[in-house]
C-alpha cells in the first residue's frame, strides 16, 4: 500500500477563523473515500488542499509523496484529477466533447491547432467509450446535460491516468435516472485495481457508489469519524455529524438515512 495522501494536524484559518481544525487523515492507493457533511463542514477546502490548491495554515500535507510549499504544485497537478463545477466552468461550451477529453492530455482547455498523438487520440476513444460518451464525442460541451456533461468531465479527469482522482459533488443536480447511471459508473471505476485513489464529496449517503470503502464525516472544519464505511457509517455517527437523529439502512452496498420521527 502506498499513501496517497496525508494530512497532519492541519488548520486552515481565513479572516482568523479556522475552517479546517486539527485534521489528521491519510488516504491509500486501494481505498476510495466518501466524504459527508453538512453545509459549510469545510469538505470543499479540504479537497483544495488535496489538489494542490491551497496551503494549509498549519501543519502538513503531502499528496503523492510530496509536501506542499516545497514542491512545484503546477507539476504534482498534472498527477491528480479533480472534478467540481468550477472545472466545468472552465470548458468552453463550444468544446466538442472528444476534445474536451482529448485537451486534458496536453494539460488545455480548448482545442486551438494543435496535433494531438495518435496514442492519446486512441486512449480518448476508450474513455469515452468507458464513460458511455461515444454517441456525444461530435456534440459540444454546451449542449450536454448535466448527467452528460458529470460523465465528460470525469472522462477528461481520468485521461492522464492521475494517482488520485478527487471528485467534489459529482451526482450534485442530476435526475434519479442519471445519478443511478453515474453510480454504476462510478462504482465500476472504483472496482477496479488499475483505478486510481479516489475521493469523493457528496451529501447524500444514497449517493456513496458501492465499492467505496472508506468515509470521513466532518463538522464544523473537524473530523467526526473517519475508517472503512461499514464500521464507521453508524445512525449515531450521522447523528453527531448532522446534529440530528437518523434510522440508517443498508442494502447490497447503497446507504440510505431518514430523519427519526420524534415520539
Ligand atoms: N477564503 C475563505 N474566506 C473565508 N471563509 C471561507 C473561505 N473559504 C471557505 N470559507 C468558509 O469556510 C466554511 C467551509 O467552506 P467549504 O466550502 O469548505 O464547506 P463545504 O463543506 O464544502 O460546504 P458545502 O457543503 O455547502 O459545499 C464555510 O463557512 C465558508 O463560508
Amino acid at each position: 500500500m502506498v499513501t496517497v495522501l496525508r494530512l497532519t494536524d492541519v488548520s486552515y484559518v481565513r479572516n482568523g477563523r479556522p475552517i479546517l481544525d486539527g485534521i489528521d487523515w491519510s488516504v491509500d492507493d486501494a481505498e476510495r473515500w466518501v466524504i459527508l457533511g453538512p453545509n459549510g463542514a469545510g469538505k470543499t477546502t479540504l479537497m483544495k488542499l488535496a489538489t494542490a490548491g491551497e496551503y494549509p495554515t498549519r501543519g502538513s500535507v503531502d499528496v503523492l509523496g510530496e509536501r506542499l510549499g516545497r514542491v512545484d504544485v503546477f507539476e504534482l497537478r498534472n498527477r491528480i484529477g479533480f472534478v467540481s463545477s468550477t472545472a466545468a466552468r472552465r470548458i468552453p461550451a463550444s468544446e466538442l466533447v472528444r476534445d474536451v477529453v482529448l485537451t486534458a492530455a496536453y494539460s488545455v482547455e480548448g482545442r486551438w491547432n494543435e496535433e494531438y498523438d495518435s496514442i492519446d487520440v486512441r486512449q480518448a476513444e476508450r474513455i469515452l467509450a468507458e464513460w458511455d460518451l461515444g454517441a456525444y464525442a461530435d456534440r459540444a460541451f454546451g449542449t450536454l446535460s448535466d448527467g452528460e456533461r458529470k460523465r465528460a468531465l470525469i472522462a477528461r479527469a481520468v485521461m492522464t491516468d492521475p494517482e488520485l482522482l478527487l471528485l467534489d459533488e459529482p451526482s450534485a443536480n442530476l435526475d434519479l435516472g442519471a445519478r443511478e447511471r453515474l453510480l454504476q459508473m462510478l462504482s465500476g471505476f472504483a472496482a477496479s485495481p488499475s483505478s486510481p485513489a479516489m475521493v469523493m464529496v457528496t451529501h447524500h449517503v444514497e449517493e456513496i457508489p458501492p465499492g467505496f470503502t472508506h468515509v470521513l464525516l466532518m463538522r464544523e472544519g473537524r473530523i467526526e469519524a473517519a475508517g472503512p464505511i461499514a464500521e464507521t457509517l453508524t445512525a449515531a455517527a450521522l447523528e453527531s455529524t448532522f446534529g440530528m437523529p437518523f434510522d440508517l439502512s443498508e442494502a447490497d452496498g447503497r446507504y440510505a438515512a431518514v430523519a427519526r420521527p420524534t415520539a
